[in-house]
């Protein structure tokens, strides 16, 4: 993906667009985090994500710690914290691949009550690929052991530029046919 410099957040601008879908390509942090429209005017994942890349192997790796702000029992994750991040980075598997898709299914596995402000690691693959579906796993892990907290697994479905613009116009008829009622 083509890149220009880092700003003052060191929030990578883009200057291209994202590979195969015409839309303009989402900003990277420092640490190769792309960023969902909620986290960037601040300019850093709010669901703590710090780092992703993917390896050789095809196999994303990501960084990331809850913040306390997602606390939910004492010193330890809010189940929707976890699920929210594990949604995120395996969505983020096509999107490292140039490709632009959205959640068609979740199922989430709370293996271990996950540490607040600890560090944590993410590991995100492919199952496969059938026609637009991508089938995703992924397995959180404290950061030193390698004890697994979570786990998850889904269906991705590539879309294409009019996915949102499609949902804009579909919404704007909801709209529509409630007025007046
Ligand atoms: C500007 C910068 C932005 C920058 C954006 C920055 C990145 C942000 C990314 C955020 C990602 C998210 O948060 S996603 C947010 C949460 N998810 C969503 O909002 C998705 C809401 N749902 C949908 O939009 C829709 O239901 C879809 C797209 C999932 C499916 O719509 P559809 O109308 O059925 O699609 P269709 O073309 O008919 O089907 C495509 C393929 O998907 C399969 N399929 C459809 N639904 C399912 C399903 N539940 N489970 C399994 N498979 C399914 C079909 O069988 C078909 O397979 P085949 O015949 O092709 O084999």
């Amino acid at each position: 993906m083509p890149t220009t410099g880092t700003g003052e957040s060191g929030v990578t601008a883009p200057n291209g667009h994202w590979a195969g879908t015409g839309l303009p390509e989402p900003p990277r942090t420092a640490g190769g985090v792309t960023l969902c429209g909620g986290c960037r005017a601040l300019g850093a994942c709010r669901l703590g994500v710090e780092r992703e890349r993917l390896d050789e192997g095809g196999v994303a790796r990501f960084e990331l710690s809850c913040p306390r702000s997602h606390e939910g029992g004492p010193d330890v994750a809010h189940g929707g914290w976890t699920a929210a991040v594990l949604d995120d980075c395996l969505g983020h598997l096509p999107l490292l691949h140039g490709v632009m898709s959205v959640t068609a299914e979740l199922t989430v596995s709370f293996v271990k009550p996950v540490p607040v402000e600890r560090p944590l690691e993410l590991r995100v693959w492919a199952d496969r690929r059938e026609g637009s579906r991508w089938y995703i796993a992924g397995e959180m892990t404290l950061a030193p052991g390698g004890a697994v907290l979570a786990r998850a697994s889904g269906i991705w479905v590539t879309r294409d530029r009019s996915h949102y613009a499609r949902h804009a116009k579909w919404l704007a008829g909801q709209v529509e046919a409630t007025e007046g009622q």
